[in-house]
């Protein structure tokens, strides 16, 4: 799925995590909201174990707010704290540090019985690329920075930064991989944008793009495209629609064939872009 996830780079990340993890307090995990399990890395739970955990619900603008607040629920059942984000206007960041100090205060608590009083807290924000972990830390550290890019894989080296007065941040090193042997997690992946368009032709991913909004969000396409979801079950029910949407929009190639292929680029620009609205793609099991 990606050259940089050879088994190689695999361990000698996981190495550094481990390493970089008895270093800190709490492990933070930043996710997209839209699909918050498979944006995941799949070993994170191993890794941090032991760790105090806050999940970080991202791109919340662009996902479903009700079934954001059904993963928030899901995963502080799992024990973990939970903030939602919005890291491109800063919304929600700002719950961060006290959802820190929350977290953590236990530990503050014995420290401060001590006498550490004053001893910083420190964090570490993981994610595997392009979740917006640049974006958020930016966003907590108040400050602007040409790292953060519309890209997989910008992110590199690690840095210890102070978001305020007791809570120091470690910016992860390495880059963190998905779940990549499973067809679903890929899937969903490039229909974010979260990994490279060339893994998969963009017809293909067009389909499953269209599959899958038919079944979390059909009334979204059939205003949008003007399409109708056939009653009956559809072998190649993505293709279907993609051809309806494409013949609705007269894209025909020259021999009266629909251009499903420019139909398929057009559904997941404005998915990507949230033109479609707020759509969450994935479900707790
Ligand atoms: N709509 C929206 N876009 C966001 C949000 N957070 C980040 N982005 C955008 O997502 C893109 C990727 O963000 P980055 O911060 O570079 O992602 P990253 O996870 O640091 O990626 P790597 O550097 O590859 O690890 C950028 O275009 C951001 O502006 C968000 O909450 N909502």
């Amino acid at each position: 799925m990606n050259i940089q996830w050879y088994p190689g780079h695999m361990t000698k990340t996981r190495r550094q995590m481990a390493e970089y993890i008895k270093q800190v307090d709490a492990v933070c995990e930043v996710v997209d909201a839209r699909i918050p399990q498979v944006s995941r890395n799949p070993d994170m739970d191993e890794i941090a174990a032991g760790k105090p955990r806050m999940m970080i619900l991202n791109r919340i603008d662009l996902a479903d707010p009700n079934m954001t607040a059904v993963w928030a629920k899901h995963f502080r059942e799992q024990g973990m704290a939970v903030i939602q984000t919005d890291s491109r206007s800063g919304n929600g960041t700002q719950a961060f540090s006290s959802a820190v100090r929350t977290l953590l205060a236990d530990k503050i608590a014995q420290w401060n019985e001590k006498g550490l009083v004053g001893k910083s807290v420190r964090v570490m924000v993981v994610g595997i690329p392009n979740v917006g972990k640049s974006t958020f830390i930016n966003r907590i550290l108040g400050r602007k920075s040409a790292k953060a890019a519309d890209r997989p894989g910008v992110t590199r080296g690690s840095q210890w930064f102070r978001v305020e007065s007791g809570i120091d941040l470690l910016d992860t090193p390495g880059i963190l991989w998905p779940k990549f042997d499973d067809e679903r997690v890929g899937i969903l992946l490039a229909c974010t944008g979260a990994i490279k368009d060339d893994i998969l032709d963009v017809e293909t991913l067009g389909c499953k793009l269209m599959e899958l909004l038919a079944e979390q969000a059909p009334q979204t396409i059939i205003d949008r495209y003007s399409i109708a979801i056939p009653e009956e079950e559809c072998d190649f029910l993505g293709y279907e629609l993609l051809q309806q949407a494409g013949r609705r929009r007269g894209f025909l190639l020259r021999g009266g064939e629909i251009d499903t292929e420019r139909m398929a680029r057009i559904l997941l620009d404005e998915f990507r872009g949230g033109v479609l609205g707020r759509i969450t793609l994935e479900k707790p099991e």
